[in-house]
């Protein structure tokens, strides 16, 4: 469960906060779409609730974990722990295959990567309708990229999705398939799931809608959405 308390985010010289929050919780699994016109916010939001980004007064918790109370080390460890993120810029690392990419946060931490990890990577990317595993991800087109930066931020089985239009640069089928897997995974795996989109097929499969202006929820709907 996400817990907000009394959040806002200050930027020196600006004289409104860029996101005020007095208070927001999010269900463990629920399936949430931030929504609104450019600039409203939401990728400040992403960045607060994946402790990216510091607030500049205010609690976000995950669960019993503050993140306000970590260290910017000690957020990274939790952030790689807990959440899988897909951002707009996918820090994919030329030179390597898709599936390496995909393997490739996992790799820093273990010495060797097992055969199930490497299994579930070519199943996700499969999944995804990524069928170029062994192509050097700067050869890819922007939406075969944002495929495998969804397959990586999958990989780890998190327990929280955060995603940043995860469907902005595909084709209406791609992006279909991309919001049938992001939905099937947070259903089977009981994984959270927070996607800032303007997609309106997506938004209208996740379970709420919080929509976003200046920095303010104007609006929090439960839309009544199954997994499809
Ligand atoms: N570091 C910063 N300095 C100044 N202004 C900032 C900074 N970061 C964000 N902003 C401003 O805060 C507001 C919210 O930005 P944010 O990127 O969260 O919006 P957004 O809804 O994600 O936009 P988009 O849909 O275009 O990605 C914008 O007006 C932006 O210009």
């Amino acid at each position: 469960m996400l817990e907000i308390k009394n959040l806002t985010v200050n930027i020196p010289a600006l004289p409104e906060p860029i996101l005020a929050i007095p208070h927001l919780s999010v269900a463990t699994a629920q399936q949430v779409a931030v929504m609104g016109p450019s600039g409203c916010g939401k990728s400040t939001f992403l960045n607060i609730i994946s402790g990216v980004l510091q607030p500049s007064t205010g609690s976000v918790k995950w669960q019993q974990q503050e993140l306000t109370a970590l260290s910017a080390t000690a957020c990274d460890t939790w952030r790689f722990q807990h959440i899988g993120m897909v951002m707009q810029d996918f820090y994919l690392t030329n030179g390597l295959s898709a599936l390496e990419n995909v393997l490739l946060p996992l790799a820093f931490r273990h010495w060797r990567i097992s055969d199930a990890l490497k299994q579930r990577a070519e199943s996700l990317l499969e999944q995804l309708d990524m069928p170029r595993l062994h192509s050097d991800v700067a050869k890819l087109s922007r939406g075969e990229m944002q495929r495998v930066a969804i397959a990586r931020a999958l990989l780890a089985k998190p327990n929280v999705i955060i995603a940043d239009e995860p469907t902005a640069s595909l084709d209406a089928e791609n992006s279909r398939n991309i919001a049938r897997l992001l939905l099937e995974i947070s259903e089977k795996e009981r994984c959270t799931l927070v996607v800032a989109t303007h997609d309106h097929f997506l938004s209208e499969q996740l379970q709420r809608r919080l929509l976003l202006r200046n920095g303010i929820i104007v609006s929090d709907q439960q839309t009544g959405a199954q997994i499809c």
